[in-house]
């Protein structure tokens, strides 16, 4: 369990904004801070990562003080176990891929782990080039890779994916579902793409005015009604087409495109370029192996 109560007055734009974050997380959870631009998400990222001191407040992660005000306690960065992906990926580019993973390893350290690293994020074939010949995707994964070199207790990812085009975020976000389950790790994402907090979140805490205003399963912050469908999947919308009396909605989900008869009622506020959940209850799925 991590525990986290954190205040700091922040400088904004339009003022002082007092920020309060109350947050229970449960071990193994990826949990999803949402909110307006500038509300105090990587503020929030920064101070448990003890980069950004707070007013006051305190961290316990796992039954260890990280920081207590109140005590005096304040671990150095270094003392935290947190790996941190930003949008930059922030890569020594004097150095190979492997190179960028071994520089992270303590003293002491077994250097099979980075073996098993690059295998997870399929980063054999580019271990040897240096990250000015990978694409963005796989810098960031070459980052993400990095960031869990240390076997942190908390993974910190702070809009990692917003730099990429939309086929390469949907490949990484399944990159960050195979690393987090893998290394049952408890993850805190920033994010704004919805379409992707759906795909990976937990849960999601909105935060609005400085607070956590409103926390829950994604589906209940992001839709209007609950949904008892058997299947969800969320994708964006690709073209919306009038057909005789109904409408013949195409959503990308994922790499897959997917035809939805709907009705004009439900078409009046979809737009394209809108992130939609694609839902069904009516029949069994079926499922067959793929040769
Ligand atoms: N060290 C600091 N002391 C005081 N105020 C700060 C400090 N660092 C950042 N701020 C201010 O805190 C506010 C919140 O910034 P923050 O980057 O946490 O927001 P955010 O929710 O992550 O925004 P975005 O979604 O645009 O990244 C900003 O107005 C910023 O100027």
């Amino acid at each position: 369990m991590i525990q986290i109560s954190l205040h700091k007055k922040l400088q904004a734009a339009n003022g002082k904004v007092s920020l309060q974050i109350d947050l229970d997380i449960k071990k193994g959870e990826l949990i999803t801070l949402y909110g307006e631009s500038g509300v105090g998400k990587t503020s929030t990222l920064r101070m448990i990562a003890g980069l950004l001191e707070p007013d006051h407040g305190k961290v316990i992660v796992n039954n260890t003080t990280w920081l207590d005000t109140k005590n005096k306690i304040n671990l150095k960065t270094q003392k935290r176990k947190i790996g941190f992906v930003f949008q930059e990926y922030a890569l020594f580019p004097n150095m190979t891929v492997r190179k960028n993973l071994e520089y992270a390893l303590q003293k002491n350290q077994d250097k099979n782990s980075i073996d098993e690293l690059i295998e997870i994020v399929s980063l054999q074939e580019l271990q040897h080039q240096k990250p000015i010949m990978l694409s963005g995707g796989q810098q960031q994964r070459v980052a993400l890779a990095r960031a869990l070199v240390q076997k942190p207790e908390i993974l910190l990812l702070d809009e990692p994916l917003a730099a990429l085009d939309a086929k390469m975020r949907s490949k990484l976000q399944d990159y960050i579902l195979k690393v987090h389950r893998q290394y049952e790790l408890t993850t805190i994402l920033v994010s704004h793409d919805t379409g992707e907090i759906i795909k990976l979140s937990d849960r999601v805490h909105l935060i609005k005015n400085g607070k956590i205003k409103t926390s829950g399963s994604p589906l209940d912050i992001f839709t209007s009604q609950h949904t008892s469908a058997k299947f969800t999947f969320v994708g964006e919308v690709i073209s919306i087409q009038k057909e005789e009396v109904v409408y013949i909605v195409t959503v990308l989900i994922g790499t897959n495109v997917v035809k939805i008869i709907a009705q004009e009622s439900e078409v009046e506020e979809l737009e394209i370029g809108n992130k939609v959940m694609v839902a069904s209850k009516a029949f069994n799925p079926m499922i067959q192996k793929i040769i």
